[in-house]
């Protein structure tokens, strides 16, 4: 059995804020605003994988309006998610990642935010791919406004 499920999510840069993407925190002169850490790729990831299993998205489960989630590490919350995947008893086949950003560039990060999307998602490196455009400067990342994040999960359970 099967079941797909796409995420798309974007965050606006902010003065004085980590860059915190795939959880990984990333050198640059600014970084995403949110509710929680504003992890625009881990939001990706974890909208994918609720949308796969039918249980709509991330903002249902954790609530901007909920101070229990201020600040929150997004990767906790991936970590939630990934445990009702697993309690219905769905694992990794594979998901594909892309990074929407002007700037900065992701490409050396890319090997690191993998291996932890890979461990989040307990699945071998092989089952995970991340990468990254800009917008040729157009539109909102292309005016460094923001970043978005688009991912694509493919889900498995032998029956
Ligand atoms: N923030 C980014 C954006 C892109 N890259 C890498 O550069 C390549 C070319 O990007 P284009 O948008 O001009 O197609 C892209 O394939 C990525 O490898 C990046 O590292 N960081
Ligand atoms: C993660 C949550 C909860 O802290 O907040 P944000 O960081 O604002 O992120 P968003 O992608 O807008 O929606 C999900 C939220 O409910």
């Amino acid at each position: 059995m099967f079941r797909i499920g796409q995420g798309f999510d974007v965050h606006a840069f902010a003065e004085d804020r980590p860059l915190i993407i795939g959880g990984i925190t990333i050198p640059h002169t600014k970084g995403l605003i949110g509710h929680s850490d504003a992890d625009v790729l881990l939001h990706t990831v974890t909208d994918a994988a609720l949308g796969a299993i039918g249980k709509v998205d991330i903002g249902t489960h954790f609530p901007d309006t909920d101070e229990a989630f201020k600040d929150a590490d997004s990767a906790v919350l991936l970590e939630k998610v990934w445990g009702m995947v697993k309690e219905e008893g769905y694992r990794l086949g594979n998901i594909d990642c892309t990074i929407i950003a002007q700037r900065p560039k992701m490409a050396p990060h890319i090997g690191d935010i993998r291996q932890r999307v890979a461990e989040l998602l307990e699945a071998d490196l092989s089952q995970v791919n991340v990468k990254a455009t800009t917008t040729e400067r157009l539109g909102f990342p292309g005016r460094e406004e923001g970043i978005a994040a688009m991912a694509t999960i493919l889900l498995m359970k032998n029956e």
